[in-house]
């Protein structure tokens, strides 16, 4: 059963194309990862599905309904990138006044104690450190019991232990049958709790996968270096000559430096870096009739046999 869907769904700010015709589907029980860079378009995806924002065309769904409907709404639990708490109040009275607006709230000192928040019930929330606030901010999201949550970045500014309780509250919703859509830009993060990641960049979709698979894709590096001519090298999944340099995208770039060097392949010029997320995607998506707009050139002189499969060994987590 589907709670949330995205239908050829677009947003344009202006001259800015925010989504460019996204479709997803977020079902029943799943806890899926919304990753992407800067600017991707993942809170503006968000914000329609939650009816905060209307889609400029397409279409978006929750529960089945129009989500600016009030009904869908309340089943619905959401945590903003940003949240203003009202620095006075303490957090068991914001609490209580969200709680308000449910049914059947779950009770405070249980949702504070979920959180790691259960000692702070007395304190003004205009003293909470930025990373309780953030904590609280993300408990209010689950007060109302809802079939659906969506987290915008929940953990940004969180050291490891908040982010782990954090972690473990999310967790906990879930495998009670809870739905979550959560947008991150750790790749960590969406691999720490998410079976399913949806890869956005530049307001497309651009993977839609396992984790696995996606670990796969990041794990993948650039070499670059300015040669006329390279014997075999293991571990190479795609080669690019742009403007007389050779790109070499590699699961292992130690193993080819090395490679090049006992091969004693004449060459200068070398650079390593990592191949970025969005990048990687660009790469895979290209040639294959689906290419964006914003592809590089690079990515357009690639040819299709040049592509890697969508799932790379060795892949690290990565930031993106
Ligand atoms: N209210 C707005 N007015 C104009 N442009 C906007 C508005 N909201 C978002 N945008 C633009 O839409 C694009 C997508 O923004 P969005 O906030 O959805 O991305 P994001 O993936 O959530 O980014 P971040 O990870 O930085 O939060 C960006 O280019 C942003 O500048």
């Amino acid at each position: 059963m589907t709670l949330a869907r995205a239908e050829a769904a677009s947003r344009r700010y202006g001259d800015v194309l925010a989504l460019d015709r996204v479709d997803l589907d977020v079902r029943a029980g799943e806890l899926v990862g919304l990753l992407g860079p800067n600017g991707a378009g993942k809170s503006t995806l968000m914000n329609l599905l939650v009816g905060l924002r209307r889609p400029s065309s397409g279409r978006v769904e929750l529960f089945g309904g129009d989500p600016r409907d009030p009904a869908s709404r309340r089943q619905v639990g959401v945590t903003p990138q940003e949240t203003g708490l009202p620095g006075t109040l303490r957090v068991g009275e914001v609490v209580d006044f969200v709680s308000a607006h449910y049914p059947d709230p779950v009770p405070r000192g249980e949702l504070l104690d979920r959180f790691g928040l259960g000692d702070l019930h007395r304190r003004q929330t205009g003293g909470l450190s930025g990373g309780q606030r953030r904590r609280l901010a993300v408990a209010l999201a689950f007060v109302g019991r809802p079939r659906l949550v969506l987290l915008d970045e929940p953990t940004t500014g969180l050291d490891v232990a908040a982010r782990h309780t954090l972690w473990g509250a999310i967790r906990a919703f879930h495998s009670d049958g809870g739905t979550v859509l959560l947008s991150s830009h750790y790749l960590e993060e969406v691999e720490a709790l998410a079976h399913r990641v949806v890869v956005i960049g530049q307001g497309r979709v651009l993977a839609d996968d396992t984790v696995d698979a996606v670990r796969g894709i990041v794990g993948v590096r650039r070499v670059s270096l300015v040669a006329d001519h390279l014997p075999d090298l293991p571990g190479v999944v795609r080669t690019e000559r742009v403007d007389g340099r050779l790109h070499l995208l590699t699961t292992d770039a130690d193993e080819l430096v090395r490679a090049l060097v006992t091969a004693g392949a004449a060459f200068t010029d070398l650079e390593v870096r990592p191949t970025s997320l969005e990048e990687a995607f660009l790469a895979i998506t290209s040639g294959d009739g689906s290419t964006p707009e914003q592809s590089t050139a690079e990515d357009r002189q690639a040819t299709a046999e040049d592509r890697p499969a969508t799932a790379v060994p060795g892949g690290r987590p990565t930031t993106v």
